[in-house]
């Protein structure tokens, strides 16, 4: 697995106010999907693609175009779901899929409860996006879920991550080809699951809701 930190100033900036609990669920929606297209340049980096012929005005020149089969993006609900704007912007081509998984509040375990993608998914490049990974439970599962219907290289996206779901990334992945592209690793995990210092529940946030 490889981790990619995305270190920019414009990313900084708009991550702080985005963890500011003042911030209001319009202002983190907007946040968020800007966040998601500046991590989308990093994370597209080896987005496949094929030369290809045209003609300007002036002469003949050879471009390229994104490769067949279109690249897949995969938002992990609830809150992956406020990451797809800002990442199809980038990629307006791309097929979506989706998995609602959601993470048991006690135990942290994590269960899928709506799966609609292809069943194959043999020699496709797959952008899941989930906005934390926290103790990784959920992120592990779904990029399995990816990989077990042939998705040959996979590249997750989160605004943030925790040094423990990163190491059961790399535990647990460890040999397949999976990147994680994050603004930010933070410092630990609390009690609850919760990353610290974070920005609490993503989707409550995004959404206004408690739960
Ligand atoms: O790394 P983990 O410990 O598995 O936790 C991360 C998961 O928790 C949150 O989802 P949640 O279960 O709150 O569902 P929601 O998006 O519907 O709020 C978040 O969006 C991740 O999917
Ligand atoms: O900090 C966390 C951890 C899991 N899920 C969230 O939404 N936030
Ligand atoms: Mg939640």
């Amino acid at each position: 697995m490889r981790l990619h930190v995305v270190d920019h100033p414009l990313v900084a900036h708009k991550l702080t106010t985005l963890r500011d609990a003042r911030t209001d669920s319009p202002t983190f929606r907007r946040l968020a999907d800007e966040l998601v297209t500046l991590l989308a340049y990093e994370a597209t980096r080896d987005v496949r693609t094929d030369p290809v012929e045209i003609s300007t005005p002036v002469t003949t020149t050879t471009g390229v175009r994104l490769s067949h089969p279109r690249p897949m993006v995969v938002p992990i609900l609830r809150a992956g779901l406020g990451m797809l704007e800002g990442m199809v912007r980038l990629l307006p081509t791309a097929e979506v899929g989706f998995l609602g998984m959601i993470r048991d509040e006690d135990t942290l375990q994590p269960s899928t409860y709506a799966s609609r993608m292809p069943d194959d998914l043999s020699g496709r490049q797959v952008y899941a996006l989930d906005p934390m990974l926290a103790t990784g439970g959920t992120l592990v599962a779904g990029i399995q879920e990816l990989i077990s219907r042939g998705a040959d290289d996979v590249t997750a996206l989160c605004l943030l991550a925790a040094p423990e779901g990163v190491a059961l990334m790399e535990r647990e992945l460890a040999g397949t080809p999976v990147t994680v592209v994050t603004a930010s690793v933070d410092s630990r995990l609390d009690e609850h699951g919760f990353i610290v210092p974070g920005l609490g529940d993503a989707g409550d946030r995004m959404y206004g809701t408690a739960g």
